[in-house]
C-alpha cells in the first residue's frame, strides 16, 4: 500500500508515539475528564434539521494533500465566528499538521470564538488521540472506517462515548458501510472523495443511500461546491453536510455558507 492514506497513517503512528513520551495518556485523561464543557454535536445537527434547515458542519482547513494551500488569510477564530453567524450547526477543524497544515491551536481558537460544537478532524489510529481531542475541547471525533479494523472501531467508539463525545463514522464504499453499520453512532459520514486517489463525486452518497437504514443520520462529505449539489442531496433526504473547500476559498466563509445553502 503506497497510497496517501497509508502514508498518513504511518506518520500518525510516529506522531502518537512521540506524543506519548511527552505526556502520558493517564495525565491527558485527567485533563479530558476535568473539562465540563461538552457541546452536543449530533444534537446540534438534529436541531437544525428539525427546523427544516440543513445541518451544516463547516470545516476550517488551510490546506489539503490534493489541493495544496486552499486559504492564505487563515484566522480560525474569525472563520468560526463567521460560520456561527451564518447558520452552521457545527465546526470541523483539521488538526493534522503534516498533510493539512492544521494545528491543535486552531481547534482551541475556533472553539473559544463561538458556541458551536467542534469535530476534531484527524486520522485517529490510537485511543490516545481521542483523549487528546477531548482535552483540547473537541466534542466529536472522526473514525475513518478505511483506516481501522472493526475491533478497533468498536473499541475507539467506546472510548469516545465514555468521554461523552459523539462519533462521526466515515465510509467511502459499500464494504466500509457494512462495517460502520455495526457501530452504535447514528452519525454516518459518506465521503464522496476516495482517500486513495482523491476522485470525488457526490453521486457516491446517492449510490450508498439505499443500503443505509433509518435511524442513521447521513452526512454527505466532500465535493459539495454548488447549489445544485445541495439540491440533489436534499431531494434524496440527505440533510447533513460537511463542507470545507467551497467556504475556505471565499473571502467571507460564513457568507459562502449562506449562499450555498440559501439559509
Ligand atoms: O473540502 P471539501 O471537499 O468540502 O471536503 C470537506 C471534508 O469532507 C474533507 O476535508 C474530508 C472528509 N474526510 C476527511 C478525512 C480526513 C481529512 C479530510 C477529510
Amino acid at each position: 500500500m503506497n497510497d496517501i492514506l497509508a502514508r498518513i497513517l504511518e506518520t500518525k503512528r510516529i506522531e502518537v508515539a512521540t506524543a506519548r513520551q511527552m505526556r502520558s495518556e493517564a495525565d491527558l485523561l485527567r485533563e479530558a475528564k476535568s473539562r465540563k464543557d461538552l457541546r452536543g454535536f449530533g444534537r446540534a445537527i438534529e436541531e437544525k434539521i428539525a427546523q427544516g434547515k440543513p445541518g451544516v458542519i463547516a470545516e476550517i482547513k488551510k490546506a489539503s494533500p490534493s489541493k495544496g494551500v486552499i486559504r492564505e488569510h487563515f484566522v480560525p477564530a474569525e472563520i468560526a465566528t463567521s460560520y456561527a453567524a451564518h447558520g452552521a450547526a457545527c465546526l470541523s477543524v483539521l488538526t493534522d499538521v503534516q498533510f493539512f497544515q492544521g494545528s491543535y491551536d486552531y481547534l482551541r481558537q475556533a472553539r473559544a470564538a463561538c458556541a458551536l460544537p467542534v469535530l476534531r478532524k484527524d486520522f485517529i489510529i490510537d485511543p490516545y488521540q481521542i483523549v487528546h481531542a477531548r482535552a483540547l475541547g473537541a466534542d466529536c471525533i472522526l473514525l475513518i472506517v478505511a483506516a481501522l479494523s472493526p475491533a478497533d472501531l468498536r473499541e475507539f467508539e467506546e472510548v469516545a462515548i465514555e468521554l461523552g463525545m459523539d462519533v462521526l463514522a466515515e465510509v467511502h464504499d459499500r464494504a466500509e458501510l457494512d462495517t460502520a453499520l455495526t457501530l452504535r453512532t447514528p452519525l454516518l459520514g459518506v465521503n464522496n472523495r476516495n482517500l486513495r486517489n482523491f476522485e470525488t463525486s457526490v453521486h457516491n452518497t446517492l449510490e450508498l443511500l439505499p443500503a443505509i437504514p433509518e435511524g442513521k443520520r447521513v452526512v454527505t462529505e466532500s465535493g459539495i461546491l454548488a447549489r445544485a449539489d445541495v439540491a440533489l442531496m436534499r431531494e434524496h433526504k440527505v440533510d447533513a453536510f460537511l463542507v470545507g473547500e467551497a467556504f475556505m476559498r471565499a473571502p467571507e466563509p460564513g457568507v459562502a455558507l449562506q449562499e450555498l445553502f440559501g439559509t
